[in-house]
């Protein structure tokens, strides 16, 4: 997969470049159950089309230049960890526009014209919620007349799960609620964070992208996993805490070595530790007493 950033305006050596494609577009946020339907449905036009599998996606949440309800600073999947998911899903090319306040001026029909259009979009696959243009005026019944013919379109209808919308902002309210043990029917897998496991011992430290969207305070069951390894711990976040740090406590296994590329996932929030672990310890004594 080639990753091409992109500000606005967008360079007419980039236009030029561009291979004929299907163009996937949203922000996609976790890459959950919903952006995957995005992208196989991309991916099966392209296929059935031989065209380039294309994403659309922006360096900066849209919230961080939109005045409306929250700012998005902190994400599911930083952009890095996004990028692996696409191209594990057949992505060939990542498009990752600046969204910046020039870029939320763009007009619905300029948008088409010089990003849809001018990066060679044959067919466009987005979500029926999709926006686009200046003040969100584009959507998708709007694409059709903007595209004046020149691409064709695919609207994927809403992928719900207990009958709500599968969402990057359900996911987030998940993480910052504490229930990680949820996360996995929506995202398709348990919230995992990518960084460097070092430590001997018992005791890991984990370092990981300070973007990555933080769980509640409190304390997880976790799993610290590289290529030859994997361990369940304890992690606690602090309400004070060093950015992109955390330290984990391991249950059995020990850290024999330290693992650049490991991956921390978020199995369960262990609702009162001391509490669990005094019932443990006296479930041992009982059997000590017992023996
Ligand atoms: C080129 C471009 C310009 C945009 N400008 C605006 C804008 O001015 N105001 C706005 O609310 N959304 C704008 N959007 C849509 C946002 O990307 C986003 O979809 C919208 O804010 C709705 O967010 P939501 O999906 O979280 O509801 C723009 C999108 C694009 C691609
Ligand atoms: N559950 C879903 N079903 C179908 N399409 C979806 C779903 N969720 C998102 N999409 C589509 O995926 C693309 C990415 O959208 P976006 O990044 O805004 O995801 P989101 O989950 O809606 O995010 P947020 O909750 O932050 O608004 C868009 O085309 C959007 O319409």
């Amino acid at each position: 997969m080639i990753t091409i950033a992109i500000t606005h305006p967008i360079a007419p050596s980039i236009q030029e470049n561009s291979p004929s494609c299907v163009l996937a577009l949203g922000f996609f946020d976790g890459v959950h159950l919903g952006h995957q339907k995005i992208i196989r449905t991309a991916k099966k036009i392209a296929k059935d089309k031989g065209l380039k599998l294309a994403a659309m996606t922006f360096a900066q949440h849209p919230s961080s230049v939109i005045p409306k309800g929250p700012t998005i600073t902190r994400f599911i999947t930083p952009l890095s960890a996004k990028a692996k998911i696409f191209e594990q899903l057949g992505v060939d090319i990542l498009y990752v526009v600046d969204f910046t306040k020039e870029l939320a001026q763009v007009p619905h029909q300029q948008f088409v014209d010089q990003y849809l259009c001018g990066l060679n979009s044959k067919h466009v696959v987005a979500g029926f919620d999709y926006k686009y243009g200046f003040k969100g005026k584009g959507d998708m019944n709007q694409l059709p007349v903007d595209s004046k013919g020149r691409f064709g379109i695919t609207t994927v209808s809403k992928f719900e799960k207990h009958e709500q919308k599968v969402s990057s902002t359900l996911l987030r309210t998940l993480i910052s609620t504490g229930r990680v043990e949820e996360v996995p029917h929506y995202l398709g897998k348990s919230y995992e964070m990518a960084g460097k496991a070092e430590g001997k011992g018992k005791t890991c430290t984990f370092s990981f992208d300070p973007s990555y969207y933080m769980p509640v305070p409190g304390h997880y069951e976790v799993t610290v996993k590289s290529d030859l390894y994997q361990a369940k711990g304890m992690c606690e976040i602090k309400s004070i805490y060093s950015p992109g740090e955390l330290t984990v406590t391991l249950f059995e296994d020990t850290l024999y070595q330290d693992f650049e590329n490991a991956t921390l996932q978020w199995n369960n929030f262990i609702a009162d530790f001391e509490m669990d672990i005094l019932h443990a310890q006296g479930d041992l004594r009982e059997l000590e007493m017992s023996m």
